[in-house]
């Protein structure tokens, strides 16, 4: 049997999964910690990585790998490769002062002008989470740092770099779909756009990484890990995804992971000057139009705190509740939002009464705040041309059985929740089987997402009612804290 691995470096963790090349059968799985904080010495990944190779049994045996990660972090690299002072994550909001600048100096002072600018340049608005905003940071707040920068890449870049046991710069590598987050590449042309690159850095003279297409191999391995396998071109993590689950026509992903995620596949691209939807590349060839919100998963872990918790119960007092929680709704911005452009923004609870003040309340209110921000997300997926069949929720959140229950309410379409997986690894080992084998389409493995739970949404009338009722509810509690922004 011939195995691929793939690797799924997220905000929290690192995990792999070992495949069957040919068939896509899970072999063995592995996983680590990351540390906590939104700005990481990659030298943690890394760690990360070889303790989950070893709680996956090694690496030796593995024919190619590849690497799906955490989007937009900044990796700045010096003139010798090394990193010159921790990543800063998608979700440091540190930046957003300086994407509002970007933003309206690509307007000539005109922020709706700019906005629309960037949307057609490179498919997204910059917001604090894309690379670009944070190259301007460093321009701005460390520049001796920013003087020493000769090469920036993403996090799944510099892994991947380091298995290859690389040390020129010239050798960093990227895919489409996670240098499409950088907001200084376009996924329509298919170019750097190092204007915008100096817009923020106020140079250019920086190596990027060159962007390999889907099924292409990044060279072999070279590292205490694992020697002589195949690469594969890896990913961002979202379109790891959709690789892993298969998404096609009709399917929208929903991720409940630290950042909560819907996402679809489309075939061309999208450029929303709104700057709701940031119109991605995928790992296919194809686009990614996807909606983010720095609130995910992680509100479940504040309910759990708030009601002092665990998972399983938070789950059982959610579900106690009806659906509305009698009028008690959490707007859950608790790390500021970034869709909608709110970073610094925070959570509210709005409507509490001496009836719906109990715990079972609360939890049902942090479940529903939480998806009504995602619904409000497939809203705009929708609106940009995906006609959504049902929702594929992933992502460690989705291990809720509360929210597995309350998704269809709040989202008003069938969810289906496929067997416990990591569909980002999964995508990256699929993508590793690519680069084994060649061709011009990835492996047709069986279908990883097919089985799994469907829940149905309620579609009768009193069913409609109830998710109106929910989201409307949301709307006008998410209107206060908009009006008070
Ligand atoms: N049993 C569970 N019930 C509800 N949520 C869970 C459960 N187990 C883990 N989680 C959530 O999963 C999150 C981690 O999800 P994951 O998708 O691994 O995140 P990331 O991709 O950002 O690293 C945790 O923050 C936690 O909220
Ligand atoms: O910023 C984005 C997408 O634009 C996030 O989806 C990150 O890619 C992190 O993902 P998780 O680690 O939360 O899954």
């Amino acid at each position: 049997m011939t195995l691929v691995a793939g690797v799924d470096s997220s905000t929290q963790s690192c995990k792999i999964v070992i495949r069957d090349a040919t068939t896509g059968a899970l072999v063995r799985e592995g996983r680590a910690s990351h540390p906590d904080g939104t700005t990481v010495d990659p030298e943690a990944w890394w760690d990360a990585l070889v303790a989950a190779a070893a709680d996956a049994g090694g690496l030796d045996d593995v024919a190619a790998i590849a690497v799906g990660g955490q989007q937009h972090g900044m990796v700045a690299l010096d003139a010798d490769g090394h990193v010159i002072r921790p990543a800063m994550l998608w979700n440091d909001t540190s930046s957003a002062p300086d994407a509002r600048d970007l933003v309206a100096e690509l307007g000539d002072g005109d922020p709706e002008r700019g906005a629309r600018a960037w949307a057609d340049a490179v498919g997204a608005v910059p917001v604090a989470s894309f690379t670009v905003t944070k190259l301007r940071w460093l321009a701005r707040v460390e520049p001796e740092n920013a003087a020493r920068v000769a090469a920036v890449c993403l996090p799944h870049d510099w892994l991947t770099w380091r298995l290859r046991g690389a040390r020129s710069l010239e050798d960093l590598t990227t895919d489409r779909s996670d240098v499409s987050g950088t907001s200084y590449w376009s996924p329509t042309t298919g170019e750097y756009r190092r204007d915008l690159l100096a817009l923020a850095l106020g140079r250019d003279d920086v190596v990027l990484p060159r962007v390999l297409g889907a099924g292409e191999s990044a060279g072999t391995t070279d590292c205490e890990l694992t020697r002589g396998a195949v690469v594969g071109v890896g990913a961002g993590d979202n379109a790891g995804a959709a690789l892993g689950l298969g998404l096609g026509e009709g399917d929208v992903s929903v991720s409940l992971g630290t950042s909560g995620v819907v996402a679809a596949v489309a075939t061309s691209p999208t450029s929303d000057a709104s700057g709701l939807v940031a119109g991605f590349a995928d790992a296919t060839g194809r686009f990614l139009p996807l909606v983010c919100t720095l609130n995910g998963s992680r509100i479940l872990d504040a309910a759990c705190n708030v009601l002092g918790v665990d998972y399983d119960r938070l789950a059982e007092l959610a579900l106690e509740a009806p659906a509305g929680a009698d009028g008690l709704v959490l707007v859950p911005y608790l790390e500021g939002e970034r869709t909608p452009n709110l970073p610094d923004a925070s959570g509210s609870l709005h409507g509490l009464t001496l009836a719906n003040a109990t715990s079972a309340h609360m939890a049902r209110a942090f479940v529903e705040g939480m998806l009504c921000a995602l619904a409000d997300g497939l809203d705009e997926i929708v609106r940009h041309g995906t006609t959504p069949r049902r929702a594929i929720l992933v992502g460690g959140g989705a291990k809720s059985p509360a929210v597995r229950a309350i998704a269809p309410v709040v989202l008003g379409v069938d969810v289906l929740v496929p067997l416990a997986g990591e569909y980002v690894a999964d995508g990256a080992a699929r993508q590793a089987a690519w680069a084994l084998a060649g061709g011009g389409e990835p492996p047709a493995w069986d279908d990883l997402a097919g089985a799994g739970e469907l829940v149905r949404a309620d579609l009768s009338a009193e069913g409609r009612a109830t998710t109106k009722r929910v989201r409307s509810r949301y709307a006008a509690a998410r209107r206060h804290v908009l009006d008070r922004a």
